[in-house]
């Protein structure tokens, strides 16, 4: 496994009960957008007093809930991240994982994540199945349809220290949207698309989060950091940094 440590600076003692072992966050590097997340949360560690890493997972072993604090599952092609991890033999230790701990998935992921989805191959598309959801893949149409939209997010402020409105930046590349939601799912975006219609972009289902933009494609550091400060609450509720 390949591992990035961003060193905390010299700063206060953390609350967090680390004793100075790394609260490690993983990346899934199977297929697609992984590296970008990784560049996006080493910017939010550099702002934390608590020490961080961000290993790149690729197979079962990688995917310990007692070592692994918090997953992300990139954006790229979900039917081939879901074949790869069926052929490394790390499938149903993903659906373990992410039934146990943090794990948020951005467009591909958020697929992965879901109870279902539409335009599922022919012959099924393995999915983990955590988030009670059903999306629908490739909802505003092909690459080319592509587009970026300003969002909202509940729970991320889009108010600037000097007052300014600073909406994220939605970036959506063949995007999936959530067209059913279980009892103890949350919507915490939407955006208006390309047809004026109010989509289902984020949602939360406690340790789960799922956005079908792609935040780590951007300069913005909001949602990673939103996502951190999910694991690290996580962490310290459960008093299993060790
Ligand atoms: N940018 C993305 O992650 C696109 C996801 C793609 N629509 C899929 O089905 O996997």
């Amino acid at each position: 496994m390949t591992s990035t440590t961003v060193p905390a600076p010299a700063a206060p003692p953390s609350s967090t009960p680390t004793e100075n072992q790394p609260i490690r966050i993983g990346v899934l590097a199977l297929q697609g957008a992984f590296i970008e997340h990784v560049h996006l949360l080493e910017r939010v560690a550099q702002h934390l007093s608590v020490p961080l890493s961000f290993p790149l997972i690729r197979t079962a072993a990688d995917l310990d809930p007692k070592s692994l604090h918090g997953l992300v599952i990139p954006g790229g092609e979900s039917t081939a991240i879901a074949l790869v991890a069926e052929r490394s033999g790390c499938l149903d230790a993903l659906r373990t994982y992410v039934r146990a701990r943090p794990t948020w998935g951005t467009c591909a992921g958020l697929i992965l994540l879901s109870q279902s989805a539409t335009h599922a191959k022919q012959g099924g598309q393995q999915l983990l199945g955590a988030l009670d959801v059903s999306v629908d893949r490739n909802a505003f149409g092909r690459q080319a349809e592509s587009f970026m939209a300003p969002l909202h997010i509940k729970g991320i402020t889009d108010t600037a220290l000097d007052g300014t409105h600073v909406p994220l930046e939605g970036v959506f590349i063949r995007a999936p949207v959530v067209t059913t939601l279980g009892d103890h799912v949350d919507v915490i975006g939407t955006v208006t698309g390309p047809k004026g219609d109010e989509r289902i972009v984020a949602v939360r289902q406690g340790h789960l989060l799922g956005t079908s933009f792609h935040p780590e494609l951007t300069q913005d550091t909001r949602v990673h950091k939103y996502f951190v400060d999910m694991v690290l609450k996580h962490v310290q509720a459960a008093g299993d940094s060790s």
